[in-house]
Formats: structure tokens, C-alpha cells, sequence
């Protein structure tokens, strides 16, 4: 698009900025509750609210609380809740048997929140991480991440959160084919109405590392994940890698991080045209709240420019830690 403008000072581009009505008049792009899911982490026990160091304001919930937790997202609005479990060292295992275990904790609060605020949707992520003693999202064989081993656990993750009630599964784990095979899995075992969001752009990113200290990965993850998380020099790849997930049966396809990723989105938008969400991950997170807690940023502000600019890079949602407070913010 190229906008046809009489030369200054027949055209001023300030005009339309001169007050609050004109500028509302003319803004291109709108952030509503509508466009946002809630990443929220578990953990056992009752009454439990255990705040996160590194990401000032949130905190592991127990069931119970992550059940009112729902029921707050729900009443402000949200659509959406994406369930994250801490996992003790004692479900950290080789054969990463407890990623699909009926009663996991993340099976168990799918089952709770949906029984007692069954208007919003839960998403979950598939990916072995939070069950594998090496703290990597795929199994490790002489020191490498299998693929295809890996696919055939995802399968069994995604199938027991299906069964569990999960709206949309959201694997996050990188490997190659594991959309088309959680899909085919889905359809044959009769949950066809289960979307799937794909990380499908995903890199391997320094922003990750609060998410990792709240999951409890941060001390088990031994080397790093750049064997399939992607390299953050790349951007064709990205397309590719969307691309593929779409021609598998993804539904909606992420990018993450967020911010840094911007281009990404808009590229991925215009390509496809496919619902396209992204992630403003625990680091994102974590930066703009430390620097409004040192009085460096007005937080309010920043927080709602950061959003803003993911539906100006064609986003229909975001992934964020500011939910609640952005859905107050919005009124
Ligand atoms: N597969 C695990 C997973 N799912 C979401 C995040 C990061 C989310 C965040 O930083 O907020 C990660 C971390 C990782 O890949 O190491």
C-alpha cells in the first residue's frame, strides 16, 4: 500500500493528532480483553499462592487457586488460560512417564477449572521439559535430542490433555512432524474438535530464564536447546516451519518470544493469513517490571504499548503475564 498524500502544507500530518477525538478517530488497531490467554503456573498442595521471584506479581497456584484464578480471568474477560506445572524433582524422570499421567497436576487442574468455570478455554503446552530429569523438551540419547522417540511421547501427552478437556494444545517442544502426528492421534481417537496452537516459531532465547526458575527447569536444563529451537538470526525459517505446521492441521500458529520478534509476526501474518499469536514471554515480563519497580518506566504505559504493537504487527492474541492487569487496565 502506498497512501496518496498532497504535498505540505495541503497535507499536515498533525492535524489528525490534535486531540483525543480525532485521535481516536483515526487509530488503526485495537487491543481488547478478547485477544489475550493467561499463562498461569501450578503447583501442589492447598491454599498454595507461592510468589516467583523473578516475575514480580506472579505466582504458583495450587488447584484451588488456580480455580479462582479462572474464575477472576473469566470475569474480566479473558478467554483463555495457559496451564504450566512446577514439577517436583521426584516427577522428573528418564522415560518422562508423568507428561501423561491422567492425574498430573496439570491434568488434574484442566479437569478442576473446567468443571467450575467451564466458559473459559484452557490451553496446554506439550513438551517433555517439565517431566525429563535433563530438563530438554525431547528425550536425549548419547547426549542428543531424539525426534521421532520424542514425537511418539508428545503423542501420548497431547492425547491424556485431550482427555482431560484441554481446548487447545500447544506444542512447544520443536521436534519435526509432531503436528501432523498429535492431529492424526486427535481424529482418531475422537477429539476432532481439539485446536491446535503451534510454537512453531520458537527460539532458543535468553528470555525464557524466569519461566525456567518458575517451572523449576532453570537448575535441571543441562546444555541448551539450540538443536531445535531456532536460531534468532532467522526469519525465512520461520515461514517454513509455519508453513509446515499449517499443512499438518495446526490451527494457530505462535511466534516467541514476542517483542523481539515483531517482524516475525508481521511476515507470518501477511504469508498466511492464519490466526497468529505470540508469546511476550517470562523475560519480557521480567524487564519491564524491573524497570518500573526502579521508577526507570511508567509500568501501566509500557505495558500497554507492548501489547499494542503485537496487534499492530498483525497478531490476533497474545500470550501474557500482564492479562489480568491489562484487562483491568482496558476496563
Ligand atoms: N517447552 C517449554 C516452554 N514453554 C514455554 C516456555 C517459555 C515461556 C516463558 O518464558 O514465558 C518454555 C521454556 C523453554 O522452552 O525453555
Amino acid at each position: 500500500m502506498r497512501p496518496t498524500q498532497a504535498p505540505f502544507p495541503l497535507t499536515r500530518l498533525r492535524r489528525p493528532r490534535a486531540s483525543a477525538a480525532l485521535r481516536d478517530l483515526v487509530q488503526e488497531n485495537t487491543l481488547t480483553v478478547g485477544d489475550l490467554i493467561w499463562p498461569i503456573f501450578l503447583c501442589d498442595g492447598e491454599g498454595v499462592s507461592d510468589p516467583v521471584a523473578s516475575m514480580p506479581g506472579v505466582n504458583r497456584l495450587s488447584i484451588d487457586r488456580a480455580v479462582e484464578a479462572a474464575r477472576e480471568a473469566a470475569d474480566l474477560g479473558i478467554p483463555a488460560l495457559c496451564l504450566f506445572p512446577y514439577t517436583s524433582t521426584a516427577n522428573r524422570t528418564e522415560d518422562c512417564a508423568e507428561a501423561w499421567n491422567p492425574e498430573n497436576l496439570s491434568n488434574r487442574a484442566t479437569r478442576a477449572i473446567k468443571s467450575a468455570v467451564p466458559e473459559i478455554a484452557i490451553m496446554t503446552d506439550v513438551a517433555l521439559d517439565p517431566y525429563s530429569d535433563t530438563g530438554h523438551d525431547g528425550f536425549v540419547r548419547d547426549g542428543r535430542i531424539v525426534n521421532d522417540e520424542t514425537v511418539a511421547a508428545l503423542i501420548r501427552q497431547a492425547l491424556s490433555q485431550a482427555e482431560a478437556g484441554v481446548d487447545i494444545i500447544g506444542p512447544s517442544d520443536m521436534m519435526d512432524g509432531r503436528i501432523g502426528a498429535i492431529r492424526r492421534a486427535l481424529e482418531e481417537a475422537g477429539h476432532q474438535d481439539t485446536c491446535l496452537m503451534s510454537y512453531s516459531a520458537k527460539y532458543a532465547s535468553a528470555f525464557y530464564g524466569p519461566f525456567r526458575d518458575a517451572v523449576g527447569a532453570a537448575g535441571a536444563l543441562k546444555g541448551d536447546k539450540r538443536t531445535y529451537q531456532m536460531n534468532p538470526a532467522n526469519s525465512d525459517e520461520a515461514l517454513r516451519l509455519i508453513e509446515r505446521d499449517l499443512s499438518e492441521g495446526a490451527d494457530m500458529i505462535m511466534v516467541k518470544p514476542g517483542m523481539p520478534y515483531l517482524d516475525i509476526c508481521r511476515r507470518a501474518k501477511d504469508a498466511f493469513g492464519a490466526p497468529t499469536f505470540a508469546y511476550q514471554v517470562s523475560g519480557e515480563y521480567a524487564m519491564i517490571m524491573a524497570a518500573a519497580q526502579n521508577g526507570w518506566i511508567d509500568g501501566d504505559r509500557a505495558m500497554a504499548e507492548s501489547l499494542m504493537a503485537f496487534k499492530r504487527a498483525g497478531c490476533d492474541g497474545i500470550l501474557t503475564y500482564f492479562a489480568p492487569r491489562i484487562a483491568r487496565a482496558l476496563g
